[in-house]
């Protein structure tokens, strides 16, 4: 009892002095945020608080339920939480301008909405770098492109960047249609489907899996998998890899492999093991088919992360580790394949509630293949001319943005201009890019800048011919899905290459639309559906729709070719 009661004032004094240094910390930050001239927001626990970020939604969902008398409308339910940005979209920064601080017992918070400030940012990376600490967390496998800074980050970007390159964005294409068109196959044949978004998970895994090791996997929707062990099947080990992300990142790997810890938290262990063999395997056969000379080829991004260290390793600025070789196939993974599969996963919902969109995709996908098979539609000629099917994936990335990007001003104080006020950003600042807000302005995207229309992004011909419609862009920095600048996507046009093959495999000949509950018409059912994609999608690490499963689709063959509404796409 004596014990008990000690160890009880231990905790209450631990509290106690938490949160006495907490309020320190939180004046000390106030102090430095009120030089900036900014409109100040304080919020009580910091946003990269590890522990807090394991619970943050769920905790802050309780919080704004249950607490009496609106005190669960506070700034922690309201901005303290992973992705509150999604839910805001601009009206924060309609209230407070372009920038504004949330200040924090750890860190200050400036964030931006404004589309120079934000190139300004994106260009001056030196200036602007990442803030490492919270990169860091992606750094279990080993060190990789998104974890490091400086001459590493140049050294590792060049040599990956060997892989990005139009002959292995075609092998995407082929691998991408192929898969799709199984998919297809599989829910055409079935009354509904609850599978979309592991489903979409299957394919960009596969083409991903095609992409670093040369390996071809034939689709099999999640509902007709037998082998979902982790230790056994290298996209379960990885799916709970990516879905554990952030439990990983706070526990750390060491911990998760102890005996005594409950069976959930053991079985994200076993997944890091399976994924990390299955790397290790992966490593061993690659370098020595090099060895035999049996890989003169650079077509994966395994080879030619190896190719390009072994040709750097006698220079000054060395070859990659072992390590930074496992840290880069892993975020090649985790980048290339979530951020794809989330963006299509939304896109083929907002598709099924928006039928004039899927007639629209389908008249140019008819216009540019005509009745060729699937596995004839050439890269070269047939991609480029696709423009409405990419519009669908940049006004989906732009609405439901996966990536966020946060950046810091690092050890030095510097100064950014903002609409006509220069500001000056103290050092140790982290800076938020606030794509929600930046990807919704009405004074960039129009009255209607919240409602998905695929056709904003075309500029059309006055009679609607395909062949003369373009992709217009808005103004630099205005819209940020890919980032710009040095540390922009590398692997972009591979995921919009991936993105547009998909659409024009599904929707050329056929369409789909959300399963009807009883007595419930479509126009309902399309209702509900958009509802559940606006409430309930969430960042996890990325942006993604929590519970696709919810939505079950039906997919149709169309009676008939579709006629081209030129009345969809904007005129010159
Ligand atoms: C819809 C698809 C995608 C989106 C929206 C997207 C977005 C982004 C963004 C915004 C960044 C910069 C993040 C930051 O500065 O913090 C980034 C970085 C990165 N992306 Fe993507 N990405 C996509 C697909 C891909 C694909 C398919 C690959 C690889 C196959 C890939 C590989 C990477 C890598 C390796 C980085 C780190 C680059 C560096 O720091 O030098 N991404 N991506």
């Amino acid at each position: 009892m004596a014990l008990l009661l000690k160890l009880v004032y231990a905790f209450g004094l631990y509290v106690a002095l938490a949160s006495v240094y907490s309020l320190c910390r939180l004046v000390q930050n106030y102090r430095i945020a009120r030089r900036v001239g900014v409109p100040i927001r304080f919020v009580p626990i910091d946003h990269n608080n590890r522990l807090w970020l394991v619970v943050d939604r769920k905790v802050a969902w309780l919080l704004r339920r249950w607490l009496p008398f609106g005190l669960g409308d506070n700034n922690l339910t309201r901005f303290d939480w992973r992705g509150w940005e999604f839910e805001d979209k601009y009206k924060e920064h309609l209230l407070l301008g372009d920038a504004f601080m949330h200040v924090s017992p750890g860190k200050n918070w400036l964030y931006v909405c404004n589309p120079d400030s934000v190139l300004d940012i994106l260009r001056r990376s030196r200036d602007f770098p990442r803030p490492m600490e919270i990169y860091e967390l992606l750094n279990f496998f080993g060190p990789n492109l998104a974890t490091v800074e400086g001459q590493q980050w140049k050294n590792q970007r060049r040599m990956a960047m060997s892989y990005f390159n139009e002959a292995n964005n075609e092998m995407v294409w082929h691998e991408t249609v192929s898969l799709a068109s199984d998919a297809l196959h599989s829910w055409a044949s079935k009354p509904f489907v609850t599978s979309t978004a592991d489903d979409t998970r299957t394919i960009t895994l596969h083409v991903l899996s095609k992409a670093a090791h040369g390996k071809s996997n034939k689709f099999y929707s999640r509902d007709d998998q037998e082998d979902v062990n982790p230790e056994t099947n290298y996209k379960e080990a990885l799916r709970i890899v990516l879905d554990n992300t952030m439990l990983i990142a706070a526990l750390g790997r060491k911990f998760l492999a102890k005996n005594w810890l409950p069976r959930a938290l053991k079985k994200v262990n076993t997944a890091c093991e399976a994924f990390q063999r299955h790397l290790t395997e992966a490593y061993e056969d690659e370098k020595q088919a090099l060895i035999c000379g049996r890989s003169s080829s650079k077509s994966t991004y395994m080879a030619s992360l190896i190719h390009a260290s072994q040709d750097e390793a006698t220079g000054s600025t060395g070859g990659l580790t072992e390590d930074e070789i496992y840290g880069n196939m892993y975020i090649f993974s985790f980048a290339g394949h979530d951020s794809t599969t989330h963006t299509l996963t939304f896109a083929l919902m907002l598709m099924a509630v928006n039928p004039d969109v899927q007639d629209w995709i389908s008249a140019e996908v008819r216009h540019v293949f005509g009745e060729q098979d699937p596995s004839n539609w050439n890269y070269g000629t047939g991609f480029p001319r696709l423009h409405r099917c990419m519009a669908t994936m940049l006004e989906t990335a732009r609405l439901f943005t996966p990536v966020p990007i946060v950046k810091s001003t690092g050890k030095g104080a510097t100064s950014l201009k903002v609409g006509d006020k220069i500001i000056a950003v103290p050092a140790d600042t982290h800076i938020i890019l606030n794509y929600a807000a930046l990807h919704t302005l009405p004074r960039i995207w129009g009255e209607d800048s919240l409602a998905w229309r695929p056709a904003r992004w075309i500029q059309g011909s006055p009679n609607g011919e395909f062949d003369k419609e373009q992709v217009v862009w808005p103004q630099r920095g205005a819209f940020i899905a890919w980032s710009e600048g040095q540390r922009s996507c590398p692997g972009r046009k591979f995921s919009q290459v991936e993105f547009v093959g998909t659409m024009a495999a599904l929707f050329k000949d056929w369409r789909v639309e959300p399963l009807t509950m009883a007595g419930e018409r479509i126009e309902a059912a399309r209702r509900r559906l958009m509802h559940q994609i606006s409430t309930d999608s969430a960042q996890i690490l990325l942006l993604q729709m929590l519970h696709p499963e919810k939505a079950p689709l039906v997919w149709k063959k169309r009676d008939a070719g579709v006629s081209n509404d030129p009345s969809m796409v904007p005129k010159v």
